[in-house]
């Protein structure tokens, strides 16, 4: 029998957190969990102050899980970062007006955003966050295509994140990637209608109350355009760069100049543009030809003063890789195509910005 995430939560329950009396699960100790095939690792968050208090606590949730069966390897790192609870989002307490904070744990904050729907944004963030992965880098991803999340369906993702205290939300994680998706918080299928003020209570939430661990990376898979939910993202949580997602054709440049124009506005940096469908290749005969044209996004970056991070080509198998779950750099790692991808990774790695 495997060995799963509720089964490891609910053992967890039983370890009491010295500091605060409640058990270390509720108290918002216990963060990181991951739980692959018969291994579970997880980190215990806590004040340097009382590390001497926590280590009878490290052995304990170390020895309840190994009790579990199917459990062979426990790793419990005990790390000595802040123990700053996430804010109290319920509504009634009048939050006071902040500028933009550091995601907890969170060490780059990346948006990626496009100027038109449609051009492969979630694709990329996707396969960006896996080539990240690939890489080594500890990476998240933040679905907050409110209109159409897809990151679940990308990904191979489903059913309904736990909130074991009620207060925070333990991600989800698949192929290396932790994740979070609006579309695991609504019903599939079901049309959503977001005001203004629910937008930005959900993306906040989803940004400050989601047990993210400590990340290195954080990608945050936009919708399309220059809306309230891109302005919530650059006012409440520091952005350290946004990549702009583009097809060559004129249309969708127009738009993109639009986004890069708004990050900058709001002090982002621009860390660069993607072509997306740049050239089709025949998935039968290799041949190449330029759907929505070419070189578009490459004009268009240098006019903009931005780097031009990679020509993704249209290939069908990218399209086949996203909707069977498992990304082109997970599924074909060997394929040009995911080398593109991972060759984005390795510059953004090679910049310290991911
Ligand atoms: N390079 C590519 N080659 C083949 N198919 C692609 C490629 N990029 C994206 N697609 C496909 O195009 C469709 C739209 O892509 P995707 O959902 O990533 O776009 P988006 O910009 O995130 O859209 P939205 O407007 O929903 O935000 C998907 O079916 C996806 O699989």
């Amino acid at each position: 029998m495997a060995v799963t995430r509720e089964s490891v939560l609910a053992a967890l329950k039983t370890i009491t957190d010295p500091v605060s009396g409640s058990d270390i699960v509720a108290a918002g100790v216990m963060r990181a969990l991951t739980v692959e095939g018969a291994s579970v690792r997880f980190v215990l968050e806590i004040d340097p102050a009382s590390a001497e208090a926590y280590n009878p606590v490290r052995d304990a949730a170390e020895a309840a899980v190994k009790e579990l069966p199917g459990a062979e390897t426990v790793s419990v790192v005990l790390t000595g970062h802040s123990t700053k609870a996430p804010p109290d989002l319920k509504p009634g307490k009048k939050a006071e007006p902040k500028g933009p904070e550091k995601v907890p744990g969170v060490n780059h904050l990346i948006a990626i955003a496009s100027g038109k729907g449609g051009v492969g944004k979630s694709t990329v963030s996707a396969n960006l966050a896996c080539a990240l992965a690939a890489e080594g880098r500890r990476v998240g991803l933040l679905d907050a295509d409110v209109y159409g999340p897809s990151q679940p369906r990308m990904l191979g993702v489903s059913g309904r994140p736990a909130s074991p205290d009620g207060k925070t939300i333990l991600p989800m994680r698949n192929h290396g990637v932790t994740m979070m998706s609006i579309g695991l918080m609504t019903n599939e299928g079901q049309a959503v209608v977001w005001r203004g003020p629910m937008l930005m209570g959900a993306l906040q939430q989803m940004l400050m109350q989601v047990q993210w661990g400590a990340l290195d990376c954080l990608l945050v898979d936009l919708p399309p355009g220059t809306g309230d939910v891109q302005m919530t993202l650059a006012q409440k949580a520091q952005v350290d760069g946004a990549i702009i997602v583009s097809t060559p054709q004129d249309v969708a440049l127009l738009d993109a100049r639009k986004g890069i124009d708004m990050f900058n506005q709001l002090h982002v940096p621009v860390l660069g543009m993607i072509e997306n469908m740049s050239t089709h290749i025949c998935s039968n005969c290799g041949h190449e030809e330029h759907v929505f044209g070419h070189g578009g996004v490459k004009a268009e970056a240098e006019k903009m003063g931005v780097p031009l991070l990679a020509e993704i080509p249209l290939h069908l198998d990218i399209r086949l890789a996203s909707d069977g779950g498992a990304p082109i750099v997970v599924s074909k790692p060997e394929s040009a195509q995911a080398q593109a991808f991972r060759d984005v990774a390795r510059q953004l790695i090679a910049q310290g910005v991911a």
